[in-house]
């Protein structure tokens, strides 16, 4: 763990991580070998039943209930035109997830996930949902082309409001954690982000997030190299990029990785915020993305380039570029069938079906 702050509101990032067990993987391994089928038939379906037991400590891992916490939050920099969407699309975006009707709504039903939305800082939410939890560290961040997007007290409020979504999901006995976010200009925020940590130049990340034409990426890139210059050197590691450069939701999700692996509940990684959030988590912690599984490859180009980072291949690759957590909630039922094989498959003496 790097030397980050002395603010007490970080203090709970020196607590150890999880350890994987060696014994659950090695028996779930021996288990795989006699299921009846060649070993191996299963492919990714094997491994992630496997690693799954690894991080449950159990045999038999399941990945059921799941549970979905989507963070909301707004962004200083949509004022600087860096989005397709107006910055009041967020705060409605939350009533639609209240109200059942964005496309996470629709994936958490189909599968059986419960999903909960945390409001970290949208701008201005609209009166009248009692079903959102409050965890707002403001009133969405402040512009980064102009100064730091938060303050130390406000970095650390928004990782709180990540780690205690992480216990919710715990104390609910969840076995798989999804994090999802909203909030329009998001894409520039962690665009800048793994610009910053990664040392890479705008345009190997910068891409049209929810829709932008040329020129919109061409302005999105101009500011993404203007914040560089302003924030660059302070923002090298992922205190001071997210004080900087970050957004409440991208905290929120870094804390929300950070608590699972260290309570020991696997986390299903989403597009490219939710990996640049895992980025920060990383290098804060090494060893937070172990508790990870990766739900598919964005189309948003920068995504490519932080899985590399991340040594991930994740499992889809369907073109989709939504967010919200929508692109590892369409990798759940992957996982749901890796473990019901897994635990439901009669071994070879079982069903006496004779081996190689
Ligand atoms: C209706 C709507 C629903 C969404 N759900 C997720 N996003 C996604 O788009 C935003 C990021 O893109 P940018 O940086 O270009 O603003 C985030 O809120 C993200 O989750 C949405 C965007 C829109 C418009
Ligand atoms: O991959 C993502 O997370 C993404 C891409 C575009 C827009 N919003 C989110």
């Amino acid at each position: 763990m790097q030397a980050a702050s002395h603010h007490p509101g970080f203090a709970w990032l020196n607590q150890s991580l999880a350890p994987l067990n060696a014994a659950a993987e090695y028996a779930a391994r021996e288990r795989q070998r006699q299921l009846t089928k060649p070993p191996g038939s299963l492919g990714r379906l094997e491994d992630l039943a496997v690693r799954l037991a690894a991080m449950q400590g159990s045999e038999r891992p399941c990945v059921d209930p799941a549970w979905i916490s989507v963070f909301a939050a707004d962004h200083g920099v949509a004022a600087s035109g860096v989005s397709a969407y107006p910055q009041e699309v967020t705060a409605q975006m939350v009533a639609n997830f209240a109200h059942g009707g964005a496309a996470i709504s629709v994936l958490a039903r189909l599968w059986g996930a419960s999903l909960e939305v945390v409001d970290v800082g949208v701008a201005r939410p609209l009166p009248g949902l009692p079903s959102v939890v409050a965890a707002r560290a403001g009133e969405g961040t402040a512009n980064f082309l102009a100064g730091a997007a938060m303050t130390e007290a406000q970095l650390a409020l928004a990782m709180a409001a990540g780690r205690e979504a992480a216990e919710r999901a715990w104390r609910a006995g969840s076995r798989l954690f999804i994090g999802g976010e909203m909030g329009i200009g998001n894409t520039t925020s962690a665009s800048v982000l793994a610009c910053a940590l990664l040392k890479l130049d705008a345009a190997v990340l910068v891409g049209p997030g929810t829709g932008l034409d040329q020129a919109g990426v061409a302005r999105k890139r101009e500011a993404v190299e203007r914040a560089l210059r302003l924030h660059g050197e302070d923002a090298g590691q992922p205190h001071g990029a997210l004080l900087r450069l970050g957004g409440f939701e991208i905290a929120a999700l870094c804390g929300a990785y950070l608590r699972c692996a260290q309570l020991g509940l696997p986390a299903l990684v989403d597009g490219f915020i939710a990996s640049v959030a895992l980025l920060c988590a990383e290098r804060w912690v090494e060893g937070v993305s172990a508790w990870c599984l990766f739900g598919h490859r964005s189309k948003e180009p920068g995504h490519a380039v932080v899985l590399a980072a991340l040594g991930a291949d994740p499992l889809l690759d369907l073109g989709m570029r939504l967010g919200e957590g929508s692109g590892a909630a369409a990798a759940l039922p992957l996982l749901q069938a890796a473990c019901a094989l897994h635990n439901g498959m009669a071994t070879f003496a079982e069903a006496g079906v004779a081996e190689a």
